[in-house]
């Protein structure tokens, strides 16, 4: 039987310092996924060597694209272009990633072979008719495992055709999956959404000079252009600077510099949410990189206050919730969380998994369909506990910052999946100046 590896996270005091942050999952799955449909070499700069990433490249390169690691962070792409994949046998494993199977599901509906998508036990829990029914529209042939869920075939040989498209809920992923089926569909292919996404898809397209006309929550392409590779350069995670960030805002005396961090206006809602909470952060350096904002954040210890978070800010911290639950708890007041119902079809149902985990830890929390109302204590202490992360990274990261501001020590189970988006955690943790230990259980 495989090791369980659980955390033994302990209070501590202030977090200070400079440091980087694992680059960006988002961008790192498109950059491999598009080079390898590319025409010529792509030069991939701060890939994030996580597990989601790392899965995507195996299953380009199972696909006939050669790839060279020449250092970690690096990857140079030799594209096949457009129709130059090849299918594979062997299913293709996803691992634990929601927008590598969902993606992919996009780029191979239309390929001349068949394909299944599998995924790790967490993946295959999660909804895919969000994508198998707008692909079924576009003319391809998906089938699921009873009840919408993974595995995934695709079959081959079907031609297909662009749609509008309106996704139900708002997703990137969707978004995505329908444009990359878009590149091989006859005529126009056209994305609505109700609330903008992370826009990273069609961007990345456009960088690899396929014609695509956006503007924020509209997108249309035409199928049957070429890619041509170049130079990709992935800005730092957000989504993993969060949780730094979060110990420099809930830990008094903090102090903490994060380099060279991706501003993308569709990722940092949880900045805007946080400052209108009271939390001093500084925003220094921008500059535009590749074609994204990226800047150095400074962050230091302030009083917090609930509020009622602004639904339009949602979808811009779709993965920062775990966070901001903690930062909640931290506050003086109720912070009310509503329209938020995805939370429950990651990873984890995230918002039972937060609202268990915190009320072990003494805060008092509310659960609602598409939310909660967190009764923030202020700058009292946590208790410690048993802490049940469900197998999810963004769980198991958001306990061992709140566990700094326990006044005994919290147990973390189940915290491999954390190397599939800052596997590097566990020791950068301890640089901040958190207490964090492993232990493998069997
Ligand atoms: O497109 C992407 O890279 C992502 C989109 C989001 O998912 P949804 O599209 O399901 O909201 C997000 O939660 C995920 O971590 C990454
Ligand atoms: C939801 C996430 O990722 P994915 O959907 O790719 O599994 C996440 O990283 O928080």
């Amino acid at each position: 039987m495989q090791a369980r590896r659980d955390w033994i996270a302990g209070p501590a005091g202030p977090v200070h310092g400079t440091f980087d942050v694992p680059g960006d999952k988002s961008v790192s799955h498109r950059a491999v996924m598009l080079a390898g449909i590319a025409e010529g070499v792509s030069h991939v700069r701060g890939f994030l060597e996580g597990e989601d990433t790392r899965a995507t490249a195996r299953i380009m390169q199972q696909l006939g694209v050669r790839m060279e690691t020449p250092a970690p962070g690096q990857r140079i792409v030799h594209g096949v272009g457009l129709h130059g994949l090849r299918g594979s046998d062997a299913p293709l494993d996803c691992g634990n990633a929601g927008t590598g199977m969902r993606l992919l599901a996009g780029l191979l509906a239309g390929q001349a072979f068949d394909s299944t998508l599998v995924g790790d036990a967490s993946l295959s829990r999660r909804p895919m008719r969000r994508v198998s029914d707008p692909l079924q529209q576009m003319g391809a042939v998906v089938e699921t495992r009873e009840g919408g869920l993974p595995p995934l075939t695709l079959r081959g040989g079907h031609s297909l055709h662009g749609i509008e498209y309106a996704p139900p809920m708002a997703s990137a992923q969707v978004k995505s999956a329908v444009l990359l089926a878009g590149l091989y569909a006859q005529g126009e292919t056209v994305v609505r959404e109700v609330r903008p996404t992370r826009d990273y898809t069609e961007r990345m397209l456009a960088a690899f000079g396929w014609p695509v006309q956006m503007e924020p929550g509209y997108v249309r392409l035409r199928g049957g252009a070429t890619l041509q590779g170049g130079e990709v350069v992935v800005p730092g995670d957000f989504s993993s600077a969060a949780f730094p960030l979060l110990a420099a805002v809930i830990t008094p005396g903090s102090h903490l510099r994060l380099r060279a961090v991706g501003l993308n206006p569709r990722r940092t809602g949880l900045l805007e949410v946080l400052r209108r909470m009271g939390a001093d952060i500084t925003v220094h350096e921008a500059r535009e990189e590749a074609g994204e904002t990226l800047a150095d954040l400074e962050i230091r210890h302030a009083p917090l206050r609930g509020i009622d978070v602004p639904v339009e800010h949602v979808s811009d911290m779709i993965d920062e919730f775990p966070a901001l639950f903690v930062a909640a708890a931290c506050a003086e007041g109720v912070t009310r969380v509503r329209g938020a119902a995805e939370l429950r079809v990651k990873e984890s149902d995230r918002i039972d998994a937060m609202a268990r985990g915190l009320r072990t830890l003494g805060v008092t929390v509310e659960e609602t369909p598409d939310g909660a109302d967190i009764v923030g204590q202020g700058e009292g202490r946590f208790g410690g506990g048993e802490i049940d992360s469900h197998g999810d990274h963004r769980i198991a990261m958001s306990f061992a910052v709140a566990a700094s501001r326990s006044a005994e020590a919290v147990h973390i189970l189940d915290c491999a999946a954390v190397d599939t988006s800052f596997p590097d955690f566990v020791a950068q943790a301890g640089q901040w100046g958190l207490d964090l230990r492993v232990r493998e259980t069997r």
